[in-house]
C-alpha cells in the first residue's frame, strides 16, 4: 500500500532525479536529509518512484507529479491482481522504449516480468545456503527447488547453485550473516555467470572488469582459496570496495590491478581462465532500475559494443592453451550480445566456441539427454552462447559466450 505521505516524499524525490542523478542515486541522496524516515517507510518511497518509471508512458504527463505516481500504482496494483488486463501490445508499446524493438525481441513474459517488483537473491557461501535461509528466515533455497524459478528449464543448472531468494523485510546489511561473510547480495543471472566460469581450486584466473567484486568473490569462493585470481577494472574506487569485500568474506587469493581495458595489460601472466564482465548498457536490469529505461539510448549501445569487442580482443592472448574465456553482459540487445560474440568468433580462430554451462561441469551428465535440459529447440547444455530472460528464471537479464583456446 502507498499512503499520502509516501506519495509526497516519491514527489520529491522525483524532482531531483535528473541524467547525472539516475533514480537510485537521487533515492540514496533524499534518504540521507530525510533522517526521521525509518526502513519500512523508505521502502515504500523506493518501490513507489520505480513503480512511476515502470508505467511512465501510461500516465497523463498533465497531471501533476503526485497525481502521475497515484496513477503509477492503481495500474501497478492492477496489474499484480490480474497481468492480463493489461494486454501484451500494449506493453510492447508502452514497457520499453521504441528503438529497443530493432534491437531485441522481448517476449511477452519478459515485459510481464519487468513489470513487476523484482526479486532479491542472495549467494550464499558454498554449501551453506540452507543453513543461511533458516538463519534469515523468510527465504528459499533454490537448490531445494530449482524448479521454482519461474522455467523448470533452467532447473539442472540452478539445482546446482548457493543461490536463495529473499523475501523478508529486514535491513540485511545489518545481520550478524552480512558482517561475518556469510553471504552476499547478487542476483542470480549474476551467480550464473560465476557458475558458468567455474573454476577450480589451484588455478589462475583474471576478472578483468571486477567492479566491487561481485562476481571476483564467487570465483575466489569456488578456488576455495586456492590459486590466483587477479581482478581489474579501470576504476581504483571500485577496486578499493572489492578489497573490503574480500576481507570480510575472508578470501586471500585475490591480487588487484588496475586496468583501463587498453591493450597494456597488468600482467603477462597466462591464465586458465579470464572472465570479461564488460560494461554494457545494462537492459537486462530494467525490471530492478526502471529508471534507466528511459535514459538508455542506441548510440550508448553502439559505443559499449566497441569497447566490449575491443576488451576481449585485448585479453585473448592471454589464455594458456585450454584455457577458457567467458563474456558476460547484463543486456540483451543484439549488438552488445551475438553481434559481438559472432565477430569475435570470426577474429580469433585461435579460439573455439565451447558450451556455457557444460553438463559435467553443472553434475548433470546423465540428463544431457533429458527434454527438461532444452529451451524450446535448443539444448542449454550444448549452447556456446546463452540468454537469460528475466521471467525464466525471476532474475535480471544477462547473456552469456564462452570459447575455449585450442
Ligand atoms: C558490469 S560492471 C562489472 C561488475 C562486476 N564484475 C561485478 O560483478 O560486480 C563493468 C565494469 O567495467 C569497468 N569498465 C568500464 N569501462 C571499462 C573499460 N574500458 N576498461 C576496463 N574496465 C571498464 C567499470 O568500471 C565496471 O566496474
Amino acid at each position: 500500500m502507498s499512503d499520502s505521505a509516501t506519495f509526497n516524499n516519491a514527489a520529491r524525490v522525483l524532482v531531483t532525479i535528473a541524467s547525472d542523478l539516475p533514480a537510485d542515486a537521487a533515492l540514496r541522496k533524499y534518504f540521507i536529509h530525510a533522517r526521521h524516515l525509518g526502513g519500512r517507510e523508505k521502502r515504500a518511497i523506493s518501490q513507489t518512484v520505480f513503480t512511476y518509471f515502470r508505467w511512465l508512458q501510461w500516465l497523463d504527463t498533465k497531471q501533476s507529479a503526485q497525481k502521475q505516481l497515484e496513477q503509477a500504482w492503481a495500474l501497478h496494483e492492477r496489474f499484480t491482481k490480474n497481468p492480463s488486463v493489461i494486454k501484451p501490445e500494449a506493453l510492447a508499446a508502452l514497457a520499453v522504449p521504441e528503438w529497443t524493438r530493432a534491437e531485441i525481441d522481448w517476449p511477452v513474459d519478459t515485459l510481464r516480468q519487468i513489470q513487476r517488483n523484482q526479486s532479491l537473491w542472495l549467494r550464499a557461501r558454498p554449501g551453506t545456503a540452507h543453513k543461511l535461509a533458516a538463519q534469515l528466515g523468510d527465504s528459499d533455497v533454490l537448490s531445494h527447488n530449482p524448479a521454482a524459478v519461474g522455467n523448470g528449464h533452467w532447473s539442472h543448472v540452478t539445482a546446482h547453485s548457493d543461490a536463495v531468494r529473499y523475501r523478508g523485510h529486514h535491513d540485511l546489511f545489518v545481520t550478524p550473516q552480512f558482517h561475518e561473510g556469510a553471504f552476499e547480495i547478487q542476483d542470480l543471472a549474476s551467480q550464473l555467470v560465476g557458475q558458468a566460469a567455474a573454476p577450480l581450486p589451484g588455478q589462475t584466473w583474471w576478472d578483468t572488469c571486477a567492479g566491487e567484486g561481485g562476481k571476483s568473490l564467487h570465483l575466489a569462493d569456488q578456488m576455495a582459496n586456492k590459486g590466483v585470481l587477479w581482478a581489474s577494472d579501470r576504476s581504483e574506487r571500485r577496486i578499493q570496495t572489492l578489497k573490503k569485500r574480500f576481507a570480510r568474506a575472508k578470501l586471500f587469493n585475490v591480487r588487484t590491478a588496475p586496468w583501463d581495458g587498453s591493450a597494456k595489460l597488468p600482467t603477462k601472466t597466462k591464465f586458465d581462465g579470464i572472465l570479461v564482465d564488460a560494461p554494457c548498457s545494462g537492459t537486462g536490469t530494467w525490471q530492478r532500475n526502471p529508471h534507466a529505461r528511459w535514459t538508455a539510448s542506441t548510440k550508448d549501445v553502439a559505443e559499449l559494443a566497441v569497447i566490449q569487442r575491443s576488451l576481449l580482443d585485448n585479453v585473448a592472448g592471454s589464455l594458456k592453451p585450454g584455457g577458457r574465456l567467458i563474456y558476460a553482459v547484463c543486456t540483451l540487445t543484439k549488438s552488445e550480445t551475438t553481434a559481438v560474440a559472432n565477430a569475435f568468433t570470426e577474429a580469433h580462430p585461435e579460439l573455439e566456441p565451447v558450451p556455457v554451462f557444460p553438463p559435467a561441469q553443472q553434475g548433470a551428465t546423465e540428463k544431457l539427454a533429458s527434454p527438461a535440459c532444452t529451451v524450446g529447440e535448443t539444448n542449454i547444455f550444448a549452447e556456446t552462447q546463452a540468454f537469460l530472460w528475466p521471467h525464466q528464471l525471476d532474475a535480471n537479464g544477462m547473456f552469456i559466450a564462452t570459447w575455449r583456446k585450442k
